[in-house]
């Protein structure tokens, strides 16, 4: 449901020339179902049969904890396109929490699409439905080495993004960031393709303006913890633009705020994910700090929906895409609990415990606040959030506590 109580049944605009529109039904499809189970298909509708058509069909012996593989036996139906409309789109880091996303939101509409990762935080798991598919193509790579292919777009996604995850390794995180997206606007600067890099709205560090909009330089240690993240991010817009002014590259920037949807690893670390796993079982729930400290939560379905406007709009500036319902830590404590318990009523699951809310201390350089400002999304790409957080925080719990029952996580 909407913020107006309307059923959201479509994501994606037709602007800019570019349709983007497509089922949700088709994208839960691709994400909210267990990934192995053995069902009994008297008991399913029509919809769901069909849907379960398109899956890889995993079976898991509980005995000897074993599973097996199969392929597809129909792939999830594509637009079909004309091959003057078609286009060929490079994503990088496409196997990971925001890339599948966007995958699956590209390949449905019907263009080609070539998926770079090196694993290192993405999974295959995550498209493994499109593997094998005429349209797709998966390569293990890391941006951090050249790459050579005939596209038409680039989404520079590839870079660690939760903070455990880029502070385990900041030399290679600054590398990715600093090198992968030199070799990427490498790319686009010889096949002439259109760049659109994930930017973060870590370029703003602690900010001292409220919100953020896109013209605050930041407030940033250059030295600190989170510095291989935002001086790299910092950075990697520097080389976009330098590359646009000096070359012509036809770039875009997408600041991201905190996104949050299925599919983030449950190990990732980030504070949406960790709040609802550890509600579901029923271990503490853990609060860094006092919790006073704000972040602004969207739902993966409005950024996606972001980044592909932008891509295809003429909008060069950075541009914020993130929601304004801005959370204490705390507060999004006591939401995680309260939906939790909404669900496991609602759909029968048997609560392990009630979570406790305590408190740890607080990381090095945590920003105090963050929200955006997203005034010029809202100009330029006609684009708004859709999804409230109660709505697409309900689905994430979902989607865990599906992969909990089968035994997954
Ligand atoms: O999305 C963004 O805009 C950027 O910021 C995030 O960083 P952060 O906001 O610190 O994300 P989380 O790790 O999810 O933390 C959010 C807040 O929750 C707190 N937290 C986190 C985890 C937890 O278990 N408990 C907890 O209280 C953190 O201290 C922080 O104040 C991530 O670094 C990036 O994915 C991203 O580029």
């Amino acid at each position: 449901m909407d913020a107006n109580g309307n059923e959201i049944k479509t994501v994606g605009a037709s602007r800019f020339g570019f349709k983007s529109e497509v089922a949700v039904h088709a994208l839960r499809s691709l994400y909210l179902r267990p990934h192995y189970t053995v069902t009994n298909n008297e008991t399913k509708g029509a919809r769901e049969q069909d849907d379960d058509a398109y899956h890889s069909k995993a079976v898991f012996y509980p005995d000897t904890r074993s599973i097996s593989y199969t392929t597809t036996a129909r792939f999830p139906p594509v637009r079909l396109l004309l091959p003057s409309e078609r286009k060929r789109i490079l994503v990088t880091g496409g196997a990971g929490f925001v890339g599948s996303h966007l995958v699956d939101r590209l390949m449905l509409l019907g263009h080609d699409v070539t998926v770079l990762d090196n694993f290192f935080t993405g999974s295959k798991t995550t498209i493994s439905h499109w593997i094998g598919h005429p349209n797709f193509e998966l390569v293990r790579h890391d941006v951090v080495e050249p790459y050579m292919t005939e596209c038409d777009q680039i989404y520079h996604l590839a870079c660690p993004a939760s903070p455990p995850h880029y502070q385990y390794n900041p030399v290679k995180t600054v590398k990715t960031s600093f090198m992968g997206t030199l070799n990427m606007l490498g790319l686009a600067k010889r096949t002439k393709a259109r760049f659109l890099i994930s930017s973060t709205s870590e370029v703003y560090g602690d900010p001292e303006v409220h919100p953020q909009p896109e013209d605050y330089w930041g407030h940033v240690n250059p030295i600190g913890p989170r510095a291989c993240y935002d001086e790299g991010k910092r950075v990697a817009e520097t080389l976009t633009y330098a590359y646009r002014n000096q070359d012509g590259v036809d770039v875009r920037v997408a600041r991201i705020f905190n996104t949050y949807g299925p599919r983030m690893n449950p190990a990732d670390g980030r504070v949406v994910s960790n709040f609802i796993v550890q509600a579901l079982r029923g271990e503490d729930i853990t609060v860094y700090g006092d919790g006073q400290q704000t972040r602004s939560f969207q739902y993966i379905h409005d950024l996606v929906d972001g980044l592909i406007l932008l891509m295809n709009s003429d909008e060069t500036r950075p541009v914020n895409i993130g929601t304004g319902e801005e959370f204490t830590i705390l507060e999004f404590a006591k939401l995680v609990q309260e939906l939790v318990e909404k669900v496991q009523r609602e759909d029968g699951i048997k609560p392990v415990k009630k979570s406790e809310i305590i408190h740890k201390d607080m990381p090095v350089d945590d920003p105090q606040k963050r929200r955006p400002d997203t005034t010029r999304a809202k100009e330029a790409l006609e684009w708004q959030p859709r999804w409230p957080v109660r709505a697409g925080v309900e689905e994430m719990i979902r989607y865990y506590a599906a992969k909990i029952a089968e035994g997954s996580i």
